[in-house]
């Protein structure tokens, strides 16, 4: 588990790109430098290893898992390569990138998490989806 006040486990880094974060994912976020809550996340869930992130709400959680987790899944596609959606190519196979799962609790964060995906995925070849059972069961 993994709580704020902690040190970095990837030092005092100030940029994604100091990071490792991978060019396609870094071209489309709107910011530069991780939020402690990011900066501590990452050497964890980029490296596969399974963490409880705690920081109050507001703090930057979303992008703390969705960046390293997407991250990850690049490099298993492309290795130092960078992969991109120039020239239309296709997405890389499942196989290769293997699959990421959210769970969220109400449709509304469903929305939110897959505009968010949508975005960070602009410059990448990775696919997303998303459902939601609200309308099924009248219930998240
Ligand atoms: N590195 C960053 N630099 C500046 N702003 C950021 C950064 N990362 C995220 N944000 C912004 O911080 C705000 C809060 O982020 P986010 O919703 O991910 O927090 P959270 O901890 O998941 O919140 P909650 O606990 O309420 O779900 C958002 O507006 C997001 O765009």
């Amino acid at each position: 588990m993994l709580q704020r006040g902690e040190p970095a486990a990837a030092g005092e880094v100030r940029t994604f790109a100091e990071l490792g974060l991978r060019h396609e994912l870094s071209a489309a976020l709107p910011f530069t430098a991780p939020l402690e809550i990011q900066r501590l996340a990452w050497p964890h869930l980029a490296g596969g290893a399974d963490a409880i992130l705690v920081s109050e709400a507001g703090s930057g959680k979303t992008l703390a898992y969705l960046l390293p987790l997407l991250h990850a899944m690049l490099e298993r596609a492309g290795g130092g390569e960078q992969i991109g959606r120039a020239g239309g190519g296709e997405a890389p196979s499942p196989s290769r990138t293997g699959r990421l799962l959210l769970v969220v609790p109400t449709s509304v964060l469903c929305e939110q998490l897959l505009a968010q995906a949508r975005a960070l995925l602009q410059c990448s070849p990775l696919l997303v989806a998303a459902a939601s059972c609200d309308h099924a069961r009248g219930a998240h």
